[in-house]
């Protein structure tokens, strides 16, 4: 299998860290795909995904699989521990809901930001930008976790009482903030406790370094 990805990337990351998580790593070829020129934009690339982002995992198969969800889900499929999007009906529910919120409420906010009040990509890439929009976006993020923190102050992890592909999705969300230099609230505790926590699994401690 191959994944198309950028070693610095929030949602590149949320696919290594689902990886090593299952241990999967060494049976993926990484090919880079560099953003700053634009290279996810073009022709070539758009016939693996329409979207023109990354991830895009291609099967050997040829089938591709873009969004970071769809990759996950497919990752866990394949292997059977660690469960990442839930062994039961309920389970994949939930954790499927909050994965989800962990990407509106954060990490699509922190992005739309990035791209839209920020100089983002450069002008080849940002053809059209909403300065309010995107700052409206960061204000979004900001609440969301806020929201965040109190999910974790009342729960272990995202999702419940276990690590799931929800956790990965709101440590997206986090990468990016730090990418962003844009601070999590101070009174957000349970929510820099549960980041903190969550570096020290290795899966999210190495994620950069996966395709070196
Ligand atoms: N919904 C998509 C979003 C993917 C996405 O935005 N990926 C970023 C990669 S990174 O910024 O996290 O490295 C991208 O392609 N951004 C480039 C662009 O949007 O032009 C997913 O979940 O995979």
């Amino acid at each position: 299998m191959t994944i198309y990805d950028w070693h610095t990337g929030p949602y590149p990351a949320r696919v290594r860290i689902a990886l090593a998580e299952k241990g999967l790593q060494s049976r993926l070829r990484f090919v880079s795909v560099d953003l700053r020129k634009g290279e996810h934009k073009t022709e070539a690339f758009r016939a693996k995904n329409y979207s023109g982002t990354l991830p895009v995992l291609e099967l050997d198969d040829g089938t591709l699989i873009a969004e970071c969800t769809a990759i996950t889900e497919y990752v866990d499929a394949l292997d059977g521990t660690p469960v990442l999007t839930g062994r039961t009906p309920r389970e994949k529910g939930v954790i499927h809901m909050m994965s989800r919120r962990a990407e509106l409420e954060v990490l699509d906010a922190l992005s739309l930001y990035f791209h839209h009040a920020t100089p983002g990509l450069g002008p080849h890439v940002e053809v059209y930008q909403n300065p309010e929009w995107g700052l409206y976006q960061r204000d979004k993020a900001l609440r969301g976790m806020r929201y965040f923190d109190g999910v974790l102050r009342r729960q272990s992890f995202v999702a419940g009482e276990a690590f799931s592909m929800a956790d990965i999705a709101l440590i997206g969300g986090m990468i990016f903030a730090g990418l962003l230099r844009v601070p999590v609230p101070e009174e957000c505790e349970a929510l820099n406790a549960w980041y903190a926590r969550m570096q020290e699994r290795p899966s999210v401690r190495n994620w950069r370094t996966m395709s070196a």
